[in-house]
């Protein structure tokens, strides 16, 4: 097999790269009638698997779990996932044969074994649907043309797509058929009905590409959404003991600091983050922010390049043939870092205190989320999308920081998405080491106001101010978030 987007002329790259249309809510007024009564049937019960089961069980739907049958012997966390939650778990034999609707939801190491596996036993006529592209796209996967192939593909990791559907949210979702299977023309309705189902249309739906997914995925989730936030967290946490700061104090700051910080960001964008700091504090944090765009704009660039050219699942596949030597390398290594190893302390810390006391996080949210932004859309991505992927997902990214650290996000994101979060957080930690040597607790453990009369100059704070609202992130995030009316806030610690 061969990566499907590098076959395709630079003209079809471009347009399938483009394909992105923000879905009105009176498109979705069919609800999930279109797989009322048919059979959805899950291959994983993981991050995705279980928490898109839950959602489309609770909005009436048909859903039940083939595992390996190792899995279901050893009776392994995936299949007490199912069972506990009193879902019907088969086997591939038993299930598969009478499924209208197949739900690839096994990491994308295992696409290619697993769809082989599967798809003899797929009835005429059924439907494959996926998660995410990287099977089809970067492999190039072939599949039956009688079968139609489609993705729901939600823009938060797996937990936060139940949570905010339990909220009577849901999260922004991308959905695509796959030019190549879509033989009965069913693939949209279909496509539309899981949306529903998972709770995606409460919170925004583009109708995207396998192509356009894919590319803007793993940027998000490389950059700003899972290598920048623990790169951030960890420079963070060793400044905060190399100046002296109470090591309990400063666990408890970086891992709530980045949800609280971002649930500011999830409402009302970089504006209403930056709104939350003092007027000489968002000065200081537009100033340190744009250095860091500056000191990281090549190796987002890099990553992006490395994507569109297949070059990243190249040495991503690599590892997979290697036994994941490098991802549980990296895993191991995050797992020592000091911030992993230190308890939260015991304190007090009011939310206020979180965005005073931590202006470098904010600084490298509003670098990041604008980078990320940047490069996706002068690669090709459309603003609707990079929005979804670089802003919106990282207050979802959070909140998994929040519940159990580094540890928990890069457990409950994929594997392809901690690959490339390490891959990332490797090339940028070097990269900051003279940024960082500037930085003193000011910026990172103390309140930066202290000490300080406040005063600012108009025209400065004015420019500064204009520079932020007049991004084209916050242009469109204002758009999109108008469409959010069942936005929930979230309970901060
Ligand atoms: N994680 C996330 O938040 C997101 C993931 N996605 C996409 O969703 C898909 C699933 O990812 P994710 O939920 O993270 O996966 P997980 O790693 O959380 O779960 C994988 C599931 O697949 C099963 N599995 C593993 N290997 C095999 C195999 N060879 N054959 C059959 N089953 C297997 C596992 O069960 P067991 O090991 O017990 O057999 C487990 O149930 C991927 O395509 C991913 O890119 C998309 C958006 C976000
Ligand atoms: C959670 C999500 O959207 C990711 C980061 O793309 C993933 O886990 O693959
Ligand atoms: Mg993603
Ligand atoms: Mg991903």
């Amino acid at each position: 097999m061969a990566n499907y987007f590098n076959t395709l002329p630079l003209r079809e790259k471009l347009n399938q790269l483009g394909v992105c249309d923000f879905m009105n809510s009176s498109e979705f007024l069919d609800g999930v009638n279109a797989l009322k009564g048919k059979k959805l049937v899950v291959v994983g019960c993981g991050a995705q698997g279980l928490n898109q089961g839950l959602n489309l069980r609770d909005s009436g739907l048909d859903v039940s779990y083939t595992l390996r049958k190792e899995a279901i012997e050893g009776k392994r966390d995936s299949w007490k996932n199912a069972t506990e939650n009193n879902f019907k778990v088969g086997t591939y034999e038993e299930l598969i044969p009478t499924a209208d609707v197949v739900i690839n939801l096994t990491p994308d190491k295992q696409h290619t074994a697993v769809v082989n596996a599967i798809m003899p036993l797929m009835k005429e006529g059924a439907t494959l649907l996926y998660s995410h592209g990287f099977n089809i796209v970067e492999e190039g996967m072939q599949i039956r043309k009688d079968l139609t192939v489609i993705m729901v593909a939600p823009k938060c990791p797996g937990s936060e797509v139940r949570a905010e559907y339990v909220r009577g949210f849901g999260v922004p979702t991308l959905i695509a058929v796959h030019p190549e299977n879509d033989p009965q023309g069913k693939g949209l309705a279909q496509a539309k009905a899981y949306c529903v189902g998972t709770g995606g249309h409460r919170a925004g739906v583009l109708k995207s590409s396998f192509v356009a997914e894919v590319k803007s995925d793993l940027m998000g989730e490389q950059t700003i959404l899972c290598g920048l936030l623990q790169t951030g967290s960890i420079l963070s946490f060793d400044k905060m003991i190399e100046k002296g700061i109470d090591a309990g104090y400063a666990s408890k700051l970086v891992q709530y600091g980045v949800e609280v910080i971002t649930e500011a960001l999830k409402q009302g964008g970089i504006t209403a983050m930056m709104d939350r700091l003092s007027n000489i504090a968002k000065i200081k944090a537009f100033e340190i922010s744009e250095e860091l765009k500056d000191i990281m704009r090549p190796l987002f660039q890099k990553h992006q390049d490395d994507i569109m050219s297949g070059e990243f699942s190249r040495i991503m596949m690599e590892d997979w043939a290697n036994g994941d030597k490098n991802l549980l390398k990296w895993r191991a290594e995050t797992g020592e870092t000091a911030f992993e190893k230190t308890p939260a302390g015991d304190v007090k810390i009011g939310e206020q205190e979180y965005f005073d006391n931590y202006t470098l996080m904010v600084a490298f949210v509003r670098a990041g989320v604008e980078l990320a932004f940047e490069t996706m859309v002068q690669a090709g991505i459309k603003p609707e999308s990079a929005y979804y992927e670089s802003l919106h997902e990282t207050p979802l990214i959070a909140n998994t920081i929040a519940r159990k650290k580094l540890f928990e996000m890069n457990r409950v994101i994929s594997d392809t998405a901690e690959y490339g979060c390490y891959l990332f957080d490797q090339a940028c930690k070097p990269l900051l080491s003279d940024f960082m040597k500037k930085v003193d607790t000011d910026l990172v453990g103390k309140n930066f106001n202290e000490g300080k009369d406040g005063a600012v100059d108009n025209r400065k704070l004015i420019e500064v101010n204009e520079a932020i609202r007049s991004h084209q992130v916050e242009q469109i995030g204002a758009t999109l978030r108008k469409a959010m009316t069942a936005m929930k806030a979230i309970k901060t610690a």
